[in-house]
């Protein structure tokens, strides 16, 4: 028998042991789903792209809470507010964990926040990241956000068309590494950039988390990368060296005299014994703070499409925006309260179970993977009318509105919730108000004239962001460009 034989053998052999230890025989009615294969049940029918969208349509057949079987896998899809309130938020105690993540071992994500599992090490992490995201230390940091919206207001009128996914990014980290390592980026050269641009790589290379062949069948990752299902193997040890580097990049850096930070902070209650990290795990939650960035770039790519496709409501943006803050000055917070918004953006990652548990007279078996479809939340249409089309003003209360439920499942749910929603709603607010107030988004023209109406859909992944970004995006007025030469003079004004 050839070696290759065998370990297909010993993989198949393991498969099936998996597969009939993780069907017991169970006579409590599992969640319905979709009709199964014998042995690898679901596998074959697990989508690869576009999951959210086909898991809402089989949630129209077999009902907002599904139960879906892969070898060794239970997985619980829930595509409604209601199911994932109810268990991940008011049963949060059970519904907590995330699942063994074993690609992501490999690549050296350990101490990341957002993927640890729940425990006395996660309680401890959590806790340091949520007070550096209190309400009122993110009230702080507005005057930096607000000049960095301005900066990238004129970025983008300095960058081609192809250029503004970097304009994003630039942004979005700018603000990142100025408040984790006290750093602030000047040039297109700084090193955090070019490190920011590796992160994003890393996370399109890897796949979705706990969606490879890998983590459905670890002991793969010991295989070499040729091996049928090792590929992921061969990608996490090529790109180690990449994740080792955001890790110790910012400490290294940490010279001491640099802005008060998180590091700096972290460093100090280190140095006095208060620390509730040691000096790995503080790296962990630096590289977790930075490997956070990606979400937001991505809204704010998402509202760019947006305006490009729906002109009419950005002109009533505008208009409401005009209103409250005129147009010889730039927005700032204090002209929030007046200014309504309710972002929406696709998210989510599977929180697992840690007991058996009852729901609606289902039983959802302990070790189970939830995934919260958050897409699918957001097209259920007893809750949002026409709920694919762009009507920001659903959220409104009537006669401005249609009264609509805000979109809060964003941030994610219970235990697990988004730690930084403060920091994130002031980074989108003051970015998108100041885009508003200072931008022209159009259509670009093809080499004939032609508008070019951008395809409105998104990449798979943790790293989702608009498949096509065409748009044009210049000064609405003269007026705009001499403000931002002002301010860039009198920064407070
Ligand atoms: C538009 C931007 C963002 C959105 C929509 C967003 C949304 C989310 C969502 C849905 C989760 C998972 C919640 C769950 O499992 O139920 C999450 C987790 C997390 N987010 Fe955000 N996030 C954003 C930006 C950020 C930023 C900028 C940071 C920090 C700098 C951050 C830090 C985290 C952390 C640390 C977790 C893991 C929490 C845990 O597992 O306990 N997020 N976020």
């Amino acid at each position: 028998m050839t070696l290759t034989l065998y370990v297909v053998l010993v993989a198949a052999t393991g498969i099936a042991i998996l597969y009939l230890w993780s069907s017991r025989i169970e006579t409590r009615p599992l969640p319905p789903g979709p009709p199964k294969d014998p042995l690898i049940g679901h596998l074959r029918y697990m989508p690869t792209t576009q999951a959210p969208f086909l898991f809402h349509e089989w949630a129209k057949t077999y009902g907002d809470v599904m139960h879906l079987q892969v070898p060794g896998k239970s997985m619980i899809v829930l595509d409604t507010l209601q199911a994932a309130v109810d268990l991940l938020d008011k049963k949060g105690s059970i519904y907590s964990d995330r699942p063994p993540l074993p690609l992501y071992e490999l690549l050296g994500w350990t101490y990341m926040l957002s993927f640890m599992r729940y425990g006395e090490t996660f309680t401890r992490h959590r806790q340091v990241h949520q007070s550096f995201f209190s309400r009122q230390r993110c009230a702080g940091f507005e005057p930096m956000q607000t000049q960095e919206a301005r900066q990238l207001v004129r970025n983008l009128f300095a960058s081609p068309t192809e250029k503004y996914g970097a304009v994003l990014s630039k942004f979005t980290t700018s603000i990142l590494v100025q408040i984790v390592a006290g750093h602030k980026i000047d040039s297109d050269d700084d090193p955090y950039l070019e490190l920011s641009k590796m992160v994003h790589q890393v996370f399109s290379v890897t796949g979705p988390p706990g969606g490879t062949a890998i983590d459905f069948f670890p002991p793969l990752r010991y295989f070499p990368s040729w091996f049928p299902g090792a590929y992921y193997a061969g990608i996490a040890r090529a790109w180690r060296p990449v994740v080792r580097k955001l890790y110790d990049y910012p400490l290294e850096c940490e010279s001491g005299d640099a802005s008060p930070s998180f590091l700096l902070s972290q460093l100090e209650e280190m140095d006095n014994g208060a620390s509730e990290l040691d000096h790995e795990e503080l790296k962990g939650a630096a590289a977790t703070l930075f490997g956070a960035e990606l979400p937001t770039r991505s809204v704010v790519a998402v509202f760019l499409l947006a305006m490009v496709l729906n002109p009419q409501c950005q002109i009533r943006a505008q208009k409401e925006i005009d209103s409250v803050v005129g147009t010889s000055r730039f927005p700032t917070f204090e002209d929030r309260a007046e200014l309504p918004w309710n972002p929406v953006a696709p998210l989510g990652v599977p929180h697992r179970s840690t007991q058996d548990d009852i729901y609606r007279g289902m039983f959802i078996p302990k070790g189970s993977l939830i995934l919260a479809n958050v897409r699918g939340m957001s097209l259920d249409e007893s809750t949002y009318k026409n709920p694919t089309k762009f009507i920001p003003e659903r959220f409104l209360l009537p006669p401005l509105g249609n009264g609509e439920l805000p979109f809060t499942c964003l941030f994610g749910f219970g235990r697990r919730k988004c730690p930084a929603v403060h920091f994130v709603e002031r980074n989108l607010w003051i970015a998108i108000v100041s885009i508003l107030a200072t931008c022209t988004i159009s259509n670009v023209l093809d080499e004939h004239g032609n508008v070019i109406i951008p395809e409105a859909s998104m990449s798979d992944g943790v790293d989702s962001y608009p498949n096509d970004l065409r748009c044009l995006i210049k000064p609405r007025s003269n007026e705009v460009e001499a403000l931002l030469e002002e301010s860039k003079l009198s920064p407070g004004a």
